[in-house]
């Protein structure tokens, strides 16, 4: 709702009511209409102040509305209104004001914000454009480059920010509402004619075609497919060369395309999905709302390679007292450089001083003894991390949280090393891990609701969308990976090259098709965990291992030295070791062709759609079987995951999404048609869960969790 009341005799205030965010829902949309036909109705009232209760302004257009029955007045006419009052309105901005909310403050005559408030247009980022006037309003107030910025990247900017760019008047760090009120009794009265944004023109620009051109070209390179940015750009190119009213029209006509579009679903799903994960819960019945986290005030992390240098400088970052520990001389020093460089680069990106004092570094394992949580970071090597988990076992108080950074390797063996196992969890970083926001917070069969709890809790500390999945190879993530890194090596086997895969997946939305991303994160990595599983072993059957096929194509490269971009070759050929850009190997191209005779395969015309399928409906079947033994709890947080770690395309909303929007059945008839063409790839049969789902007529994927109840209740 929207509260109305009178203070100091002469300014109406007008207080929004819609916890958490006070977001513009049609009862909220009702009562500002209300409000404010109020106050200009009352003779006493000479100004209005607009502000949000309990510190946050307004978040925004109500998604939870998006896609139902449109009821209440629509937010144009509102800010409409609000912009053609007589008497001054001023926005109190206080917390946020995000979207229909900065909207809500362009309609009004003046803004006034607290120094800590966030504004933005962030609706890009849901696949839609700022459509309550914003994107014709922001251009005329700050000028077309400021605002194409804001509004294509979404990203928020600070109060002092939005001062300079002139989008607020007043900054205060004092109370909002008493600055605003005084603020508007100091303005009521005056002429509102220079006040209303709607009737500004837009700042001329002599190059206007020239900074479209660019911006359009930024947001082509970024967007990976994303039609939300290229909308933005153009509202913005309406507002810089029609009328107002005729650039309300484009915006509506651009909006009205978003707001139907797949993509705009995607990515809302996709919103609620990154909330919903923080809602966890574990096969045994232990939830989020029902275990308590105990409080980490000082942690460590053992070992300083790429992984811990990251995970480090991420805790010191969230202001936690860190026991940093290499145990060669030579490393932490290096290390130590590292990380005071990482801190300080990102205390100057963010104005404040690099938090070196929160480290302390240590070659001694023993000087961990009183930290409340251990992060260990080191080498991928089982034998390794239980040599030092006994260690830790040692030296650490009783009740010590010990986390393992691994990204596959078994959490319950590593427990079994403690007299402790219900203490131990796995924390699965990305790398770089102070930037990446994904962690997969790994549970075994004996780690405690507190110890998942815990690490769940830390994660959002440290500012990651943590995700609670279960034990088993590789996780979700690398699980889910594992058939489709497969499907794309049999690819090649059968007659397709790295580029044409590659680009098939680019095209679709990838960051970097399979090979370019496996010459990243070096083929040396796949290799070791095939061997640790023993499938790279001499005289086995080239291409079958236990009694299904198998791609040895990535081993034969590592053999040759070829382990991606570090060692200058991989799937593709680069410059020098460590150059990132990737050119087709001719080499390769021999080689895949002497392969192909030995085994006396035969090249045949592969086609998009084939790649597509074969590596996304295997991933997703994967994922599907996950979901039946209880690995992840819901489709969300495998979505999750793959857009936060794994570089799916965001405004696909994820693999499992993605399954939903293709259709279930679909999916399963051309899981069956491969499989019946390769009977001997088991990751292309389909799974028990995805079969019952089409045989329960394939619910939406908001009640997928119904089914995959009575699943497991049968098991
Ligand atoms: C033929 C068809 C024609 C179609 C024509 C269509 C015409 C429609 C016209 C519509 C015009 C609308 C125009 C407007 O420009 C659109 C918008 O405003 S879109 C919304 C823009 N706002 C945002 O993107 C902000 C999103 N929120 C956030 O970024 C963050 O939540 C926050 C505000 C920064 C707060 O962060 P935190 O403190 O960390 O808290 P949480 O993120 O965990 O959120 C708490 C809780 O609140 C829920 N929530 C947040 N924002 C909204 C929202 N805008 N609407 C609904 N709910 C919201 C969030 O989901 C959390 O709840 P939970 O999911 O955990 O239950």
């Amino acid at each position: 709702m929207a509260q109305y009341t009178r203070i100091s005799g002469s300014v109406g205030l007008i207080t929004l009511k819609n916890p958490p965010v006070n977001a513009l829902s049609a009862v909220v949309r009702q009562g500002i209409v209300d409000s404010v036909e109020r106050a200009l109705g009352e003779p006493e009232v000479k100004c209005l102040v607009i502000c949000g209760q309990s510190g946050k302004f307004c978040g925004g257009a109500d998604i939870r509305e998006f896609g139902k029955k449109m009821t209440g007045p629509p937010l144009i006419p509102v800010f409409h209104a609000i912009e053609a009052a007589a008497k001054p309105v001023v926005a109190a901005i206080e917390g946020i004001a995000l979207g229909g909310g900065l909207e809500l403050a362009l309609g009004c005559h003046y803004r006034i914000a607290h120094s800590k408030a966030k504004l933005g247009l962030p609706e890009v980022t849901l696949g839609l454009l700022p459509a309550a006037a914003g994107s014709q309003r922001l251009p005329r107030l700050i000028g077309v480059p400021a605002a194409l910025d804001l509004i294509t990247t979404g990203r928020h900017v600070t109060a002092a920010e939005a001062l300079q760019l002139g989008i607020v008047d007043q900054v205060t760090d004092h109370n909002t509402v008493d600055a605003a009120v005084k603020f508007a009794l100091s303005v009521a009265g005056q002429s509102l004619d220079a006040r209303r944004i709607s009737t500004f023109p837009c700042p001329r620009l002599s190059n206007l075609d020239a900074v479209f051109e660019a911006a359009m070209q930024k947001v082509r390179q970024a967007a990976r497919g994303a039609i939300a940015p290229i909308a933005c750009v153009q509202a913005v190119r309406a507002a810089a060369t029609l009328p107002y009213a005729q650039g309300l029209e484009r915006e509506k006509e651009l909006m009205a395309t978003l707001f139907t579009s797949g993509q705009a679903r995607a990515l809302q799903y996709s919103f609620f999905a990154q909330r919903a994960v923080g809602r966890w819960s574990m096969p045994s019945g232990a939830r989020w709302d029902t275990s308590k986290p105990k409080p980490i005030r000082k942690a460590a992390v053992i070992g300083l390679g790429t992984m811990g240098r990251g995970i480090t400088v991420g805790l010191a970052q969230a202001g936690l007292s860190v026991v940093a520990v290499e145990t060669q001389e030579k490393q932490l020093m290096e290390a130590k450089q590292a990380v005071s460089g990482m801190l300080e680069r990102g205390a100057k990106k963010r104005g404040v001083s690099p938090p070196l004092g929160n480290i302390s570094y240590s070659s001694n394992i023993k000087t961990v003894g009183d930290v409340d949580l251990v992060i260990e970071a080191v080498f991928e090597d089982m034998a390794l991390k239980k040599e030092v988990f006994q260690q830790l076992s040692a030296v650490c108080r009783p009740g010590t949280f010990l986390c393992t950074n691994t990204s596959g390797l078994d959490i319950d063996d590593l427990a079994s090393q403690t007299p402790n196992p219900e203490l131990v969890v796995g924390m699965h970083f990305f790398a770089p891990a102070h930037v990446m926001k994904l962690l997969e917070v790994v549970y075994g069969p004996r780690s405690s609701p507190q110890a998942v709890a815990t690490a769940m809790q830390l994660g959002k500390v440290i500012g990651k969308v943590s995700v609670a999945v279960g034990n088993c190879q590789g996780f979700v993530g690398n699980r889910m990976l594992s058939p489709y890194l497969s499907q794309a090596n049999f690819l090649l086997e059968e007659g397709a090259t790295p580029e044409f895969v590659d680009q098939v997946l680019e095209e679709f939305g990838f960051a970097m098709g399979a090979f370019r991303m496996s010459d990243l994160s070096g083929l040396d990595v796949g290799w070791r965990v095939r061997k640790a599983a023993g499938l790279v072993v001499p005289g086995q059957p080239a291409r079958m291992r236990q009694g299904c096929r198998y791609s040895p194509l990535g081993d034969l490269l590592c053999e040759q030295g070829r382990f991606g971009q570090k060692t200058g070759s991989g799937w593709y050929q680069y410059d020098k070791p460590g150059s990132r850009v990737a050119k087709p190997d001719p080499w390769l191209h021999s080689f895949l062709e002497e392969y192909r005779t030995r085994h006396g395969l035969v090249a045949r015309r592969i086609d998009h759609q084939e790649v597509l399928e074969r590596c996304l409906y295997s991933l997703i079947n994967e994922g599907f079987r996950i979901l039946e033994e209880g690995i992840a709890a819901g489709p969300e947080d495998i979505d999750v995951i793959y857009v936060l770690g794994y570089s799916w395309p965001r405004h696909r909303g994820g693999p499992m999404f993605y399954a939903d929007m293709v259709g279930l059945t679909r999916v399963l008839e051309r899981l069956e048609f491969y499989h019946q063409a390769h009977p001997d790839v088991p990751s292309l049969q389909p799974c028990n869960l995805l079969r019952k789902l089409v045989a329960s007529g394939s619910p939406p994927i908001h009640r997928w969790r119904e089914v995959i109840k009575k699943v497991h209740s049968q098991l």
